[in-house]
Parts: C-alpha cells; sequence; structure tokens
C-alpha cells in the first residue's frame, strides 16, 4: 500500500498518514512495528518515554526497506528540557534506535513550568545544522508557545502534533498552523478505541462509503489536512488504517464528523499539563 506525501515547510517529504507506536514494546512490539512498514507506513511515531526507541530502531532494521523511506519521529521528553540537556537526549535516543539520524525530533509537552523549551527549541536547531536530526518540530504546543519560538528564533516548526479527533477538533490551531506552513499531526486519532467508533454520524459515514468506522475517521483526519499516527498492534487493522485513499468524504460528512466536537478526551491541556 502506498501512503500520499506532503512537502513540509523545510522541504521534507511527510507522509499523510503514519503509525503510533505508543505502548508497543518487546518482541510483539518489534513484530508489530515490522507489520506496519511491510503494510506500506513510513511515518514512524516514537518517544524516549515511550521506552520503545530499541523495538522501533530493531524494526527498521529487520524491515527490508531502504532506511531513507522512513521517517523515524522521537521525541524529547520534559527532564532533558535545556540545551546541553537536549543534545545528550538526542544522542541517547539515536543510541538507543541504533541510527545515526533522527527524521523528525520533536518536543514533546512544552512543560511551561519548567520554563526551558525555548532553550530546547534552539538546541534542536542545533542538531539540524548538526545533520543529527532532519525535520524539527513540536508536540502539545499552543499558539502562544508556536509564536515565541518563531519570534525568538526566525524557526518555523515543521510540525506540531497535537490531540486531534472529532471530538476535539482543533480548529483555531490548525487555521494558525497553516497560516504558518505547520503540518498538523493528530494523535489519539481515533479517541483509542473509544465510544466515536459507534456514533450514529460516524457509522452513518462509514455505511455511506462502505468502510469501517476507524477508516471513516482517519479519512476525515486526512481531509483537514491533518497526518494522523493511529497505532494498532494488529496487522489487519493496521492495513484498514491505512486503507482511506480510495475514498472521499463530502464536505457535509466532515462537517457531521467535526459536529461531535465537546473537547479534550482528558486534562492534558498543554498549558497545564506536564509530563517529565
Ligand atoms: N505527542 C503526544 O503527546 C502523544 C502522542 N501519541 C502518539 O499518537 C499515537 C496514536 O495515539 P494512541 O493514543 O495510541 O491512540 P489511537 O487513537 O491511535 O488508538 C489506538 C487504539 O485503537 C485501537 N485500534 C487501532 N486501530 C483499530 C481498528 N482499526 N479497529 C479497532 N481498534 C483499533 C488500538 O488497539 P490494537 O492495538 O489492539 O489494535 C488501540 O487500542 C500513539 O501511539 C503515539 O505514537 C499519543 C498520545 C499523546
Ligand atoms: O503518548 C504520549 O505521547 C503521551 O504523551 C502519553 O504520556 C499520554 O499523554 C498519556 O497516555 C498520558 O496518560
Amino acid at each position: 500500500m502506498t501512503i500520499p506525501t506532503v512537502t513540509l515547510n523545510d522541504g521534507g517529504v511527510f507522509p499523510e498518514l503514519g503509525f503510533g507506536t505508543y505502548k508497543l514494546h518487546g518482541k510483539e512490539g518489534v513484530d508489530a512495528v515490522v507489520s506496519a512498514i511491510d503494510t506500506g507506513y513510513r511515518l514512524l511515531d516514537t518517544a524516549v518515554n515511550y521506552e520503545n526507541e530499541q523495538e522501533v530502531g530493531e524494526a527498521v532494521r529487520r524491515s527490508g526497506v531502504d532506511r531513507d523511506e522512513l521517517i523515524i519521529t522521537t521525541k524529547v521528553p520534559g527532564r532533558d528540557h535545556g540545551f546541553d540537556e537536549t543534545l545528550a537526549s538526542a544522542r541517547g535516543s539515536l543510541d538507543r534506535l541504533g541510527l545515526d539520524r533522527i527524521d523528525l525530533y520533536l518536543i514533546h509537552w512544552p512543560n511551561p513550568r519548567v520554563g526551558r523549551y525555548l532553550d530546547t527549541w534552539k538546541a534542536m536547531i542545533r542538531l539540524r545544522e548538526d545533520g543529527l536530526v532532519r525535520s524539527i518540530g513540536v508536540s502539545n504546543f499552543t499558539e502562544e508557545m508556536l509564536t515565541e519560538l518563531i519570534d525568538e528564533t526566525g524557526v518555523t516548526p515543521a510540525v506540531n502534533q497535537v490531540e486531534l479527533h472529532p471530538y476535539f477538533g482543533q480548529s483555531a490551531l490548525r487555521a494558525f498552523h497553516a497560516a504558518h506552513g505547520i503540518r498538523t499531526e493528530s494523535w489519539s486519532p481515533l479517541t483509542r478505541r473509544g465510544e466515536l467508533l459507534s456514533e450514529q454520524v460516524v457509522t452513518d459515514v462509514a455505511a455511506a462509503h462502505a468502510v469501517s468506522p476507524t477508516q471513516a475517521v482517519l479519512r476525515w483526519h486526512v481531509q483537514l489536512g491533518a497526518t494522523p499516527i493511529p497505532k494498532s498492534a494488529h496487522a489487519g487493522r493496521q492495513r484498514e488504517n491505512a486503507d482511506v485513499f480510495s475514498f472521499a468524504l463530502t464536505d457535509d460528512e466532515v462537517a457531521a464528523l467535526s459536529g461531535l466536537e465537546r473537547g479534550r478526551l482528558g486534562d492534558m491541556d498543554p498549558r497545564t499539563h506536564e509530563e517529565m
């Protein structure tokens, strides 16, 4: 299966859909990531805090796919914020991944009370200049935080990975991203298999296209211009989730799914939620 791509603001190629790896561990985790690569996923999303960078690196080596086709994302955790700390954190990630380059490096959470995301961002710029990282971006950043990074460094993040699903459509933040050429990446795009998938509007839209509810929801992300990164440990579901490029929702269907808006899944407002 071939997943279409877009071009990031730094010229990098970026898939319209990727693979989440949170909670994939051990041999089963490696197998799941290999299976995702076999299916056609090229964007893989890990983080120091997922404690599975080794598994992702092993899967990359086990897959028969050319390294340059893969976009390996990892993230600097809150406890490593700061200029020197971020440089060291990246080297730790490269060691665990067993790779010589991170393709997309993100600040996992802004942790505003720590107050060091700007220094962290400056280190990421350095890592990109040094060739250890290809693209740099952030996760869970608000419009105000993005503005600060851009104003202080002149470097606009390529990606902002944020909570996004039909219950939390992030329309204002997405408009800001569009205005600044920042690619939106959707975390928990399926709401971790919550009640969303049995909402009447979701099952109706799915039935209209003879697809599954997860496919209808993932197609909604694609049509918003966001890159969802669904996680599944199962090859059949991985295939189902990636198979969203041969049908299109109508504008009314996109609007109907957006009409499910009700807010975040949990209390994860990045202005107050901290993850170290
Ligand atoms: N930057 C951040 O702060 C965050 C980033 N993330 C990233 O986003 C990724 C995706 O989000 P995540 O929270 O994992 O949740 P998702 O919304 O991707 O949902 C994953 C859940 O849905 C199930 N599932 C997947 N596909 C199907 C299907 N076709 N049918 C039925 N069930 C399905 C999975 O089960 P099963 O595996 O059994 O198939 C799993 O339980 C993460 O893995 C991580 O990489 C997530 C949260 C925060
Ligand atoms: O999955 C991620 O990237 C996270 O940041 C998680 O820690 C997520 O926030 C979570 O599951 C917290 O319970």
